[in-house]
């Protein structure tokens, strides 16, 4: 069983940040389970009382980070009250060692029913069990990790936190073979709590990412309420001591191998440490090229996000060959998937790196001050042809359509400022993909030597070997622009 034990309790009043971090590493490597109603609680009480404007005058710099005195009693009264909600509302068969669906679906209507009737959902600080506990209000992601804690206080430990890049439900049962809805998504859709995910169209939409879901182990589920963790003071500042807290406590998980199946936290911690690097740590740049790899090794390179993770990094340190790179490579995950009408947040992902950081790039690139300018490598317009053609593949066979006059301006603009003797560098080669998957066009120039080959097999040419009836350059690219111009 999971606990708040002895050796936790004498860590309290807890101080500093120090150890906030000791008391997530007993908890981690303790040989029972982590908690994971006690560490939400903590986390939530130093984040809301670090960020909430009450008290930011009065947070006096008790060491030399300044926390709130946390103390035994404040946090041992929101974990009895979580206990007794739980155990109160969902009476347990002692005989049966899984959950059932309706159990898991009992706990989820406690936590539903509970919450206040109507608040703004996406606001930030909504994460938390101590923002439960406080405010009865959690956002999407907060009620699936509350009905995963609230099966743990019950005891059902085969209940686990399902994690795509923009929706979590749970996993249960023998070898967590069942799954179930617990959560809503994104605004103005019915919730489907208790279902089964998406066996219909839905299963191949972006939302659950072909069934290549995170699926957290206990300790998994503590990397994501540290990765839920929001720092946020206002739109354009942070609270020091909560992203400090957080870049500690995913370090000590990644030491402690539990951010190996987890891309987008390995792409979190990345961001913290790009911001403010830790001595002796691995370089921001590796992780973002971890958090790459784990998905390529756990999640058959369906996630989207650890290439733009890597992508707005290259962008904001202004090595744009690189970033395209990243984009196409997001862009070769996103072909093969149908767009639907849940997958809004990858769309305007994409939509702002098409329309407004590529478009950015290539004001600054022609400005006619950069030496080494990219519009004369013929990579970098065979990997903007490669994310352009990656979309237009993301529609076809969608029953939503993705692109519209306004995708447009930007794509022919971008492609324009490649003259033509660049451009005639670039061949188009079309490898098929088997078994009714979508056709992949492979765009590559003949020195390209990105792992978009290695991983998909698409041969390279050499000019001379040019095959005539390979579509050119601009017969694509008039393609793409006539279809975008007359959809
Ligand atoms: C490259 C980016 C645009 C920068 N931040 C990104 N994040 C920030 C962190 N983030 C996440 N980071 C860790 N774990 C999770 S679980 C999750 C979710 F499944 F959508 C949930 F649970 F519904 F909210 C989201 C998410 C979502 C993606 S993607």
């Amino acid at each position: 069983m999971a606990g708040f034990r002895a050796t936790d309790k004498a860590l309290f009043p807890i101080k500093n940040i120090k150890t906030v971090v000791q008391l997530f590493r007993n908890q981690l490597e303790h040989s029972q389970e982590p908690d994971l109603s006690l560490l939400s609680i903590v986390a939530g009480v130093i984040e809301n009382s670090l960020t909430s404007r009450s008290n930011l005058q009065i947070c006096e710099p008790v060491e030399h980070n300044c926390l709130p005195n946390l103390d035994l009693e404040t946090i041992t009264l929101m974990y009895s009250k979580f206990q007794t909600i739980i155990k109160n509302a969902v009476e347990v068969n002692k005989q049966r060692k899984y959950a059932t669906r309706e159990l898991v679906k009992k706990v989820s209507d406690v936590i539903w029913n509970s919450l206040t009737r109507s608040y703004y959902k996406d606001r930030a600080h909504l994460q938390s069990l101590y923002s439960y506990l406080s405010g009865s209000k959690l956002d999407c992601f907060g009620v699936a990790f509350a009905v995963v804690a609230g099966c743990q206080v019950l005891g059902y430990n085969d209940v686990h936190l399902a994690l795509s890049e923009d929706h979590a439900w749970v996993v249960f049962g023998e070898n967590g073979s069942e799954t179930a809805e617990v959560t809503w998504h994104g605004k103005g859709n019915e919730d489907k709590r208790g279902q089964e995910i998406g066996k219909g169209v839905s299963s191949r939409s972006w939302l659950y990412v072909n069934n290549k879901p995170v699926v957290c182990t206990r300790h998994m589920e503590v990397a994501a309420l540290v990765s839920a963790i929001n720092p946020s003071l206002n739109s354009n500042q942070d609270a020091y001591e909560v992203s400090e807290l957080q870049q500690e406590l995913l370090w000590l998980l990644y030491d402690l191998g539990h951010l190996k199946k987890y891309p987008m936290a390995i792409g979190n911690l990345g961001d913290l440490e790009e911001i403010s690097s830790r001595e002796g740590r691995v370089e921001c740049r590796v992780l973002f090229e971890e958090a790459i790899k784990s998905s390529r090794s756990y999640y058959n390179n369906q996630h989207v996000y650890p290439y733009t993770y890597q992508g707005g990094y290259f962008y904001r340190n202004k090595m744009y060959k690189e970033a395209f790179e990243s984009w196409a490579n997001a862009s070769d995950v996103i072909r093969l998937y149908n767009y639907s009408r849940d997958d809004e947040e990858i769309y305007k992902e994409f939509l702002e790196i098409a329309n407004e950081l590529i478009p950015h790039i290539m004001k600054i690139e022609s400005s006619g001050f950069s030496a080494n300018t990219i519009l004369k490598k013929p990579e970098c317009f065979a990997h903007l042809l490669r994310f352009y053609d990656g979309i237009c593949q993301w529609e076809e066979g969608s029953a939503t359509p993705v692109l519209h006059i306004g995708w447009a301006k930007p794509l022919v603009n971008t492609i324009s400022k490649f003259d033509a003797d660049v451009r005639a560098q670039v061949n188009i080669l079309c490898d098929t993909v088997q078994d009714g998957a979508k056709k992949n066009a492979g765009i590559c120039n003949n020195n390209n030597n990105n792992n978009y080959e290695k991983e998909n097999g698409a041969q390279t040419e050499t000019k001379d070997e040019k095959d005539t009836n390979f579509p050119t350059i601009e017969a694509l690219t008039a393609a793409c622009s006539e279809k975008l111009l007359n959809p």
